[in-house]
């Protein structure tokens, strides 16, 4: 998943949360989508920060997501 939090003065903090590497799943990038909207509709936001949790931000698109990728591409 991907939290959507506030963070200091006018800055939305997105924090990706998919251990152990924070692969980017369809799972994280629709809570991504959706904290960015989020982050959109807030007319006092004027920053979003995207981070990884546990020191990491992120490995990409996580493998199953890629696969499904390469498969889709070739049809
Ligand atoms: C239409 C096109 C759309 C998008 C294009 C997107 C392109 C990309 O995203 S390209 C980038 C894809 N990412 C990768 O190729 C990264 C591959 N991983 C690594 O290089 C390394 O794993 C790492 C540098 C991220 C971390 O290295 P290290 O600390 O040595 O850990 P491990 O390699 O042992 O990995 C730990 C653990 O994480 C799993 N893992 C790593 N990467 C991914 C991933 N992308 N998706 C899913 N899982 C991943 C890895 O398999 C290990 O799992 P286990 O502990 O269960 O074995």
């Amino acid at each position: 998943m991907a939290q959507y939090a506030r963070g200091a003065a006018a800055v939305a903090v997105i924090r990706l949360r998919n251990p152990p590497v924070n692969a980017l799943s369809l799972t994280v990038l629709q809570a991504l989508e959706d904290g960015l909207k989020k982050a959109d509709a807030d007319p006092s936001v004027k920053a979003v920060m995207i981070c990884g949790e546990n020191g990491k931000f992120s490995a990409g698109t996580d493998g199953f997501t890629r696969s499904h990728h390469w498969v889709t591409s070739r049809c």
